[in-house]
């Protein structure tokens, strides 16, 4: 069974392929914010919103006979959504924003076979940030440089941004965009790895 990534994540794309799965990866050409316009106007919560736009990446592909993997994170701050930085002083209001407090990030993943729905989850991981001055953010973007627009959250965990915290709890993988143990799990049951 052949695995198509609905996807132009560099991060979903490098954790896929550096857990040995196989797959193709295709941008799923939609318009995240359109989509969600309609579900923040209805009060949706942030976890509704990423299994709704991982559910539109995963069904926008078309690819029969195969899985289509669709993936979205959306930063919650007591219920309060955050999107990407859109450059270094978005970054910045956005961290003095969360520093002190503890955030969280809800990843949903979708799969789908020829435009049907066959698996999704979402995945919740608290974040809680060290109180951070002026300085301190502006010491950590220069560190940081572009990687700050790359995350919703303005962090990379692998790299500087881990600076930024004090305490983590939930799945490593699922902070960078993908719960791959659950993943792997259903790629074997499916037979896109072997079990
Ligand atoms: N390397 C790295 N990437 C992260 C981290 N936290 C979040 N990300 C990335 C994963 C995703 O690419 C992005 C989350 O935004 P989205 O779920 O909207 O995905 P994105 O628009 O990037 O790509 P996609 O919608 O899948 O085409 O942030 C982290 O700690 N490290």
């Amino acid at each position: 069974m052949k695995l198509i990534l609905a996807s132009t994540s560099a991060t979903r794309i490098a954790l896929l392929r550096n857990a040995g799965i196989p797959f193709d990866a295709v941008s799923p050409g939609i318009d995240e914010r359109a989509l969600e316009a309609p579900l923040l106007a209805a009060g949706a919560s942030p976890t509704e919103i990423a299994l709704a736009l991982a559910r539109a990446k995963a069904l926008a592909i078309d690819g029969p006979g195969a899985l289509v993997l669709g993936g979205d994170q959306v930063l919650d701050l007591d219920g309060e959504r955050f999107v990407k930085p859109a450059d270094r002083a978005d970054a910045a209001r956005q961290i003095a924003r969360l520093a002190g407090k503890t955030h969280r990030l809800r990843t949903a993943v979708v799969l789908a076979a020829d435009g049907e729905i066959i698996w999704e989850l979402v995945t919740t991981a608290s974040l809680t940030m060290r109180p951070l001055d002026e300085g301190q953010i502006e010491r950590y973007l220069d560190a940081a440089g572009d990687s700050a627009l790359w995350s919703v959250g303005a962090y990379l965990l692998e790299g500087v941004g881990i600076q930024l915290f004090s305490a983590i709890e939930g799945d490593y993988f699922s902070i960078l965009g993908l719960p791959l143990l659950p993943l792997l799990e259903i790629l074997r049951q499916r037979g896109v790895l072997p079990s």
